[in-house]
């Protein structure tokens, strides 16, 4: 290594003892097993389902209670106690209220205290000291440590500890303790968290969702089709904004773009009371726990046929600009024969039912009146002022990427696009002709400059980020074109059908699932592909695990609106150092079910991968920057200090 790289790093390590520490440390990482890996994808705003599901890591949580209580405590306690670790602030107030006599209290807290600390200990065992130490609660880190590493053998000690707990208890910071203690437990469950796309649109609180995932303490997302939605709205384009708007109208989550994000819907509301009437074909699904009276469901029935028409229109000038995009056949408001009302696309005719085109122009159909222009430019304009939406797509971009390779598994929300016989399938963008992972790297490329550059909302980068949303070669799509305006306004199911990229019959052959995986660099013997997008239908016997394990897709619906066809609640994955578990969940009721009858419906585990020697961090992505180091510290040690 170069003399100018060795001086630099021999400012931190200026003498031969702090060298010798530093490889020792790193030396004995290396050896501990690797940490647990959670997968999960497809939140879609569903921050309830998603927040259990990360506070109990997957059934983790109470795995490692069983592991050390199976023998002392029952089931129902048990229950008991995880539903403590999940919720510690509303569980110890369902306590206060039950428990009769401050002595009973106090015996409680301690019980508590104590089996937490045992926890604790045992799940922290495959971690360093100052691993543990980031994790503990900070004002209580010196006297966890006391607790935690006394030995039990040790009567001499005994009663030191038991005044600690007491006085603890007496000081009043009994509950404050068990709230971090439980904290802490969640993160040890968990090392690292993968978020394999989709965490917007459909359900109710995506920005509580980004939130929780700006403070986890460590994680990567690969975006999915409907992130880069949101940040394509950010980044300037309108098209991807009418996207956004109409999909909140479509599912009543309008709430999200006014009161979570702070954008005003007045002048877009103005436009729609103006021009439209009610209709069935753009009725509001509805929520269950939320009742629209007459009126507010009128008042989003219009607006979603507002931002809709703005949204065909608004699609136009990019595909007519754009010819490599191969979208003709969706230009659709030029399609339509307005007289007849009838419409025909992929070489068939129509008839329209609920059409509401009363801004269309028969002779200049995707032209927007001024009012559309000046609605979707103020709303564009009010997007990028919200502060959080800034913060939230600022944070999509730091930790997400296209696709991800970790400790030798590929990463990807949707699919790698390729043709009947397997073979990446090739597009051309500016004059290039792209394919396989050199697509993806351009795709990514293009995205993260439109985010650069927001004020261009024409240019091909902006574009190109629509594109992934709805193109053809779009490896988030996955889909060979986006059929809204036929589930709109026409009846015969079968134009509303979306056909797939064969990747999704192909991804069933182990020989496709190793070319895929070489095609990235990745060792096809060892990785495995691992998926969200589409939906796993459990109910009629599809299985997530597919090419004898090469491929696993975890998306099973965590989205309300498509557990009827999943018949599950959301799988996700885990992966430590024994090897690969999915876990399929049951449909998540309430937080308070979790609290009051300890319902936390036991996920079902499925083995996908059993290692045959236990992995160690070694073995890892982090292992291998850790090796780099400890040869720049032996290259240190031999320039430096042996002679
Ligand atoms: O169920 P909805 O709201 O009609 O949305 C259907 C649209 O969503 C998509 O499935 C994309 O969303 P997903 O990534 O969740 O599959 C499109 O292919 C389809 O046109
Ligand atoms: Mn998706």
């Amino acid at each position: 290594m170069e003399a100018k790289y060795l001086n630099l790093l021999s400012e931190k390590f200026n003498s031969e003892e702090k060298v010798v520490t530093e490889i020792i440390n790193l030396e004995s990482i290396l050896d501990l097993p690797k940490g647990t890996e959670h997968f999960v994808s497809d939140l879609h705003g569903e921050f309830q389902a998603f927040q259990h599901v990360l506070r109990n890591g997957s059934g983790n949580v109470r795995v490692k209670i069983r592991d050390v209580f199976k023998d002392r405590l029952t089931e129902d306690e048990i229950s008991e106690f995880a539903a403590l670790v999940y919720y510690p602030e509303d569980k110890l107030k369902l306590v206060k209220n039950q428990v009769g006599s401050r002595e009973a209290l106090n015996e409680w807290y301690k019980i508590k205290i104590h089996h937490m600390i045992e926890l604790i200990s045992f799940a922290s065992s495959k971690y360093t000291r100052s691993k543990l130490r980031k994790a503990l609660p900070k004002q209580f880190v010196y006297i966890i440590e006391e607790l935690l590493y006394k030995s039990d053998e040790d009567t001499n000690k005994k009663p030191y500890y038991e005044k600690i707990v007491d006085k603890i208890i007496t000081l009043g910071q009994a509950e404050k303790l068990i709230i971090g203690l439980s904290y802490t437990t969640q993160r040890l469950v968990v090392d690292h968290l993968h978020v394999v796309g989709d965490i917007y649109d459909r359900g109710p609180e995506p920005d509580k969702i980004m939130d929780t995932l700006i403070d986890y303490h460590s994680l990567d997302i690969q975006w999915g089709n409907h992130d880069v939605l949101w940040i394509g709205a950010y980044a300037g384009s309108k098209v991807c904004l009418a996207n956004i708007l109409r999909i909140c109208a479509r599912y009543d989550n309008l709430d999200i773009i006014e009161d979570a994000y702070g954008i005003n819907l007045r002048p877009l509301l103005n436009l729609a009371e103006k021009y439209y009437e009610d209709n069935p074909a753009f009725h509001p699904k509805q929520h269950s726990e939320k009742a629209l009276t007459e009126q507010e469901k009128l008042q989003i029935t219009k607006i979603h046929q507002a931002i809709a028409i703005i949204q065909f229109k608004l699609e136009s000038p990019i595909i007519k600009r754009r010819p490599y995009f191969e979208m003709e056949e969706r230009l659709v408001l030029e399609k339509v024969d307005y007289d007849k009302q009838e419409i025909t696309v992929y070489g068939e005719t129509y008839p329209l039912e609920h059409t509401c085109f009363s801004t269309v122009d028969p002779e200049d159909p995707v032209k927007l009146l001024e009012e559309e222009e000046e609605v979707i430019d103020k709303l564009l304009l009010s997007l990028q002022q919200s502060e959080k939406l800034k913060r939230h797509m600022n944070f999509l971009m730091k930790k997400g990427s296209l696709y991800l390779k970790y400790n030798g598994n590929l990463l990807i929300h949707g699919c790698i696009p390729v043709d009947e016989d397997g073979n990446m399938e090739q597009m051309e963008i500016d004059g290039n002709i792209y394919e396989g992972r050199e697509l993806l790297n351009q795709f990514e490329n293009h995205l993260r400059k439109a985010f650069k550059d927001i004020e261009s909302t024409d240019d091909l980068s902006t574009d190109l980020v629509w594109y992934l949303w709805t193109g053809k070669h779009s490896s988030l799509f996955g889909k060979r074109a986006m059929t809204t305006f036929e589930r709109y306004f026409i009846k015969d199911k079968a134009s509303h059908k979306e056909e797939k990229n064969p990747y999704y019959h192909l991804r069933e052959d182990v020989d496709v699932c190793r070319k895929m995986l070489e095609e990235f660099n990745l060792d096809p013997e060892q990785g495995h592909i691992i998926n969200g997008h589409t939906p796993v239908k459990e109910i009629d016997g599809e299985n997530p695990i597919k090419a004898d394990g090469k491929m696993i897709v975890i998306d099973g619906g965590f989205s309300k609106a498509y557990q009827k066809t999943t018949g599950i609640a959301g799988y996700t994955l885990l992966y430590n150092s024994y090897g690969m578990q999915l876990v399929a969940h049951q449909h998540f009721n309430s937080k308070k079910n979790v609290l009051l009858n300890g319902a936390d419906a036991l996920s079902v585990r499925r083995i996908v991968d059993e290692e045959l020697q236990r992995k160690k961090i070694r073995d890892t992505n982090i292992g291998a920057r850790l090796q780099e180091e400890i040869e720049m510290l032996q290259a240190l040690m031999s320039y430096r200090y042996i002679n």
